[in-house]
Parts: structure tokens; sequence; C-alpha cells
């Protein structure tokens, strides 16, 4: 018979590890009170799929994630994909920012192997709680070959999605997760991981960014786009030291003129400018709603804003160069 995968499961917090009330309670409920073990014996039948281990990362509520918890992440996570023992990870997190984590995993783990990032939309205590199943469909998942060079992987509710392209699209539903027009990767039914396609923007291995000597990251932050606009938070932001600003525009990256010489001053100050929409889907253009050549700003391509700001902290990392920060965003 073939060996049982072994599959560490990393315990962060999120809803998934929540507790309610009562049964009935869905909203209202405290995230993050399981512990990574409790996760485990919620599910016996984990150990019939994997030799499963678990370890407490940290334990948060999702929306409290940071740069620190991501350096901190990212690295236990490299180290025990080098372990040869080690065939999969699966990390248990909050729903809100797990595509931020899942995309940022994605350009810093150094490894083929799985990685699937996992949440739920119910508190552990709740009738209909998805996180159990979830959790076992992670496992799966992880300890497959066919997620092997996926890259990172954010599955919930049966799909499976490339962290790149996903994003929370319901604040409620347990079917909240969506690719939009790009597509799933895949499904987990009855048991079966089934895959469609594979990513084929540059990921983990294939990654030129490496965190594993890095204590910090460059502050990067997000100005959004809305009739009215002003720029306010964005010369504030400025003012604070942000090496990176990520405008979240609207339309095709859009730039108001309230705005517009903010942003050049920004950029003539040394403050990188990435130019994304607040729309959801399709690409915002080089040269389009703006000059970006003259400008020198990035154009974001398909990447969400809060991705956006991923990318280019790492971008800054290595280069404060704008044509090659504009290839990374072409190539990631
Ligand atoms: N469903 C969830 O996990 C939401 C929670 N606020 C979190 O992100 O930790």
């Amino acid at each position: 018979a073939e060996r049982l995968p072994n599959v560490t499961i990393l315990a962060t917090g999120g809803t998934i590890a929540g507790t309610g009330a009562s049964s009935t309670t869905t909203v209202g409920y405290s995230a993050a009170k399981l512990g990574v073990e409790k996760l485990i014996a919620s599910v016996p039948e984990l150990q019939k799929v994997a030799n499963v281990r678990g370890e407490q990362v940290f334990q948060i509520a999702s929306e409290n994630m940071n740069n620190d918890y991501w350096l901190k992440l990212a690295k236990r996570v490299n180290t025990l994909l080098a372990q040869e023992d080690v065939d999969g990870v699966v990390i248990t997190h909050g729903t809100d920012t797990i595509e931020e984590t899942g995309y940022f995993l994605d350009l810093v783990v150094k490894s083929q192997k799985p990685v699937v990032i996992v949440g739920a939309m119910r508190p552990a205590t709740a009738l209909s709680a998805d996180g159990p199943l979830n959790l076992y469909n992670a496992v799966l998942i992880a300890g497959s070959k066919e997620a092997v060079g996926k890259g990172v992987l954010v599955a919930l509710n049966d799909q499976i999605n490339a962290a790149r392209d996903v994003t929370k699209a319901n604040t409620s539903s347990p079917d909240a997760f969506r690719t939009g027009e790009l597509g799933y990767l895949g499904y987990v039914q009855g048991g079966r991981v089934v895959f469609y396609r594979s990513p084929i923007r540059k990921h983990t291995l294939q990654s030129e960014f490496d965190i594993s000597k890095l204590e910090s990251l460059p502050q990067v932050d997000i100005v959004y786009g809305y009739a009215n606009m002003n720029r306010i938070a964005l010369d504030a932001l400025v003012a604070a030291g942000a090496r990176g600003i990520v405008h979240a525009g609207v339309g095709n990256g859009s730039l108001a003129n309230a705005v517009k010489p903010g942003l050049i001053e920004a950029r003539k100050k040394g403050v990188l400018v990435v130019r994304s929409s607040r729309v959801g889907q399709g690409i915002v253009a080089r040269n389009g709603e703006a000059n970006d050549d003259e400008l020198d700003f990035v154009a974001s391509d398909t990447l969400s804003p809060q991705k956006a700001r991923i990318l280019l902290m790492l971008a800054l990392t290595r280069s404060s160069d704008t044509k090659q920060i504009q290839d990374w965003f072409y190539q990631y």
C-alpha cells in the first residue's frame, strides 16, 4: 500500500478557530479561540488520509495580519518544506486577509510542495460549520500529487483557487471566494482532488524574491479612489514615510485631477507609484488612463490593490527601478 502523505497544519487563527455563544451564533462570535490540536481533533477523518502534525504559529483574527506575521509564517513554511519528512503544508487562517497571505507566500515560498491556505466563514461552534470539511479538503489537496508545483492555493467550499487571483467576494456566505473571470483551478469532490488548469504567472520556486534574511518589509500603503476624492490621505501617507503608494483608482486606474499632482510630487520624492483599480476585474493598462512613461508610474496589470501592495513591497526589497518593477508586475 502507498504510504500516507505527511502534512503539517500551521494554525494562525481566524473564524475556523472561532467560537460563538450558541450554535446559531454566526455573527458576533470570537475568532481565533481554538488551538490547533482542537482543530485536528474535530476532524478524526484526517488520520485516514494523512499523517497530520499541528503547530500554532500565532493566534489572530486575520484583520490583524501584518508584515511581521507574514515573515514569521513564510520562514516557518520554508523550513518545513525543506524537510524530507514533510510532503505539504496546510495553513488555517482568517478569511478577511487569506488572499493577501496567500499571494505573499506564493511569491516567497521556495518549494514545489503543496501549500494550501484554508479558513471558514462560520465559527466552529455553529450549525453547519464549514471549517471541518474545508480543513479535510485542504489536507487532501496538500497531500496530493496534483497540487505539486501549482503555487500557493486557497481552498474553501470545495473550490481550489490560485492565491494570486482569488478574492473574498461575500461578507458572510460560506461560498465567499471568487477568482472572477480567470476561474477556479479545480474542485475537491467526494475526496477527489481535481484540477482543470495551472497558474502560469511566476511563483514559488521561480520567484526571485527571498525573505530568508529580511526582518521587515518596506512601507507601502493604498489610497482608494472615489468621486470627490482629495489628496489628504495620500499626502499623509507620503509624509509618514511610505516608500510605495498603490492608487486604487476608479475604472481603468484613472487619476482624478485633485489627486494626480500629489502622486507626481510623491514620485519626485522617490516614492514608487502603482496604478491599480478598485473594479476587481481586468487589466489596468500601462499608458492608458495616465501616461505612465512620462509620470514614471507602474501599472498593476490584473492585481487588486491589496495584492499590488504585496508585490510592490517585495519588489522594493530588490529594486527601485520603475522599468524593472513594471516588468515584475507583468511576470508575477
Ligand atoms: N471568516 C473569518 O475568518 C473572518 C475573520 N474576521 C478573520 O479573518 O479572522
